[in-house]
């Protein structure tokens, strides 16, 4: 069995910084993990990646190609097209290890997770190569803190969760950035009841909610039908968050039980056998 996780989430949403900051957490933990980078008009990040997809095709060259002509959104979803033409070419620079956990840091452009067919192939094709996949989509916890931003929030993660179909971890980031008052807030919307979320916004009072009152409660009603979308806050200054979303994750793609049971087999094969 192979481990992957898909990171996925709007731009700017601290993606490629979750990548590094679990890179060093797994080193300090005498763990493995390795970050592919999937954005092939990645800048800058803080990790040296297993493979990287500029390699095969930078988005300045499906923009700058005279026949394609694509402006920035569609260059980006023709370039991971060309990464699924191109499979043998990733198989390759992935190699065949087993046990390896891998994390996919992917583009941030929303539709590719929320309607396009092209991430759902890609997983299939990693699927095909035994890799056991969490799809781990961040949020801005900085964008979660008002009743009407949540519920968007919550809905992107819907839709995400419905068009990739795998197991599903959210995250918040960026929480050393909140407030005091905003962390307060947010902590009465984690707890995933909708009704405290609807009623605050009717608390607002505003035209616009007057008017969309009924639409609002049937939102909330999908949100709370799924009963799915819970969201899990993760400080990067805080080892003990970093760890405890690792280890939520570990166990949604079951890393490391394989290995307790080799351990335990070897403990129970003979014990006299210690002796010699
Ligand atoms: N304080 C703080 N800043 C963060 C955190 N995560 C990301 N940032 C900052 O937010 C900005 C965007 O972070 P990235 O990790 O590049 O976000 P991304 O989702 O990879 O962005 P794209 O690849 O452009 O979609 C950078 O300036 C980061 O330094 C965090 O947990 N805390
Ligand atoms: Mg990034």
């Amino acid at each position: 069995m192979r481990y992957a996780q898909l990171v996925v989430g709007p731009a700017g949403s601290g993606k490629s910084t979750y990548c590094s900051t679990m890179v060093k957490h797994a080193i300090d933990n005498k763990r493995i993990i390795e970050v592919v980078n999937l954005d092939p008009a990645a800048e800058h990040f803080d990790y040296e990646p297993l493979v990287d997809i500029r390699e095969l095709i930078h988005l300045d060259d499906a923009m700058e190609d005279e026949e394609l002509q694509f402006g920035p959104n569609g260059g980006l979803v023709f370039c991971v097209e060309t990464l699924l033409e191109n499979c043998d070419w990733l198989e390759e620079q992935l190699g065949d290890v087993d046990d390896d956990y891998i994390l996919f840091d992917c583009p941030g452009q929303i539709e590719l997770y929320t309607h396009l067919p092209v991430v759902r192939q890609l997983v299939d094709t990693l699927q095909k190569w035994n890799f056991r996949i969490c799809v781990v989509f961040m949020i801005d916890s900085q964008f979660m803190v008002d009743g009407a931003k949540f519920l968007s929030g919550t809905m992107a993660a819907l839709s995400v969760m419905v068009n990739l179909e795998l197991p599903h971890v959210n995250i918040l980031t960026k929480m050393d950035l909140l407030t005091k008052t905003a962390r307060k807030q947010l902590d009465d919307y984690l707890d995933p009841d909708p009704h405290i979320l609807l009623a605050d916004m009717r608390h607002a009072r505003s035209r616009w909610h007057e008017k969309y009152a009924k639409l609002t409660e049937a939102i909330g009603q999908v949100i709370e039908n799924f009963s799915l979308v819970r969201f899990y806050p993760l400080n990067i200054k805080d080892e003990e968050s970093i760890d405890n979303i690792l280890l939520t994750i570990d166990n949604v793609i079951q890393y490391g039980e394989d290995a307790d049971v080799k351990i335990r087999d070897f403990d129970e094969q003979d014990p006299e056998d210690d002796d010699n």
